[in-house]
């Protein structure tokens, strides 16, 4: 296969988009919250009416509505713009110019290709640029990433860039491992696999930058 024919091959491949941006509609924000709720449980009651469930049960009858809730509010409360973390920075008083690793931050996300969970950890670091982020916050900004529908490599471009911006440095990087309910329990069914991406900016870039970093986390498996 020619390389135009390969690389036209995987753009027709939704899963592969090359896109950093969540690919929103326009309209995304048209709908309150209230009104996207209301919408969603009609559609779940739909699918389990469909599999042949019976609705009138008392164990299922609520579930549309928990559904709809969990989707907006919470497994993909992070598509709200206002949700977004205010990660304030304050000045690097203590002039501590090395390089800054916040390891194993806890993350759930949602693979958007089969709405099953991802889970697994974020290693994070930067080196200060003059400007300090509170630690707290860049576990914040992998939570608010992480609950979107998504695929690892944009969780983990979304991270980086984010971090790039509010601490005004290329000098960031984020490394996720985590496992794919997608791939260990259904489909393939392999339990043990787990994926590994990486996104290196500015410095970080260096080898020997990237293996301090890669030393710091020693990726232990860990879920
Ligand atoms: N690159 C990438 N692929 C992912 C991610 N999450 C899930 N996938 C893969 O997306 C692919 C979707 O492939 P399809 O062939 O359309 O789906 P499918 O028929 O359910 O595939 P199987 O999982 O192999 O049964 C699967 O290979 C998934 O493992 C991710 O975060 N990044
Ligand atoms: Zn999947």
């Amino acid at each position: 296969m020619k390389v135009e024919d390969f690389l036209d091959n995987m753009e027709d491949q939704d899963h592969l988009s090359s896109n950093e941006q969540t690919p929103l509609r326009e309209d995304a924000f048209q709908l309150s919250d209230a009104e996207k709720i209301e919408s969603i449980k009609k559609n779940v009651h739909e699918i389990l009416v469909t599999l042949g469930m019976d609705m009138t049960d008392d164990s299922l009858k609520g579930t549309p509505n928990r559904v709809a809730k969990m989707f907006v509010n919470e497994i993909f409360g992070g598509l709200r713009p206002q949700m977004k973390p205010s990660a304030s920075t304050f000045e690097n008083k203590y002039k501590y110019n090395e390089m800054l690793v916040e390891k194993n931050i806890v993350l759930y996300s949602t693979c958007e290709h089969h709405l099953l969970p991802i889970v697994g950890r974020a290693h994070v670091a930067y080196i200060s640029n003059g400007n300090v982020v509170g630690l707290s916050k860049m576990n914040r900004i992998v939570d608010y990433y992480a609950k979107r529908p998504q695929v690892q490599e944009r969780l983990n471009i979304q991270i980086v860039r984010e971090l790039q911006q509010v601490l005004n440095t290329e000098d960031v990087a984020c490394v996720i491992d985590a496992k794919h309910l997608c791939v260990n329990s259904r489909g393939i069914r392999d339990i043990d696999s787990s994926t590994v991406t990486g996104e290196f900016g500015g410095k970080f870039k260096d080898p020997q930058v990237k293996s301090e970093f890669l030393d710091y986390i020693k990726l232990e498996t860990k879920f």
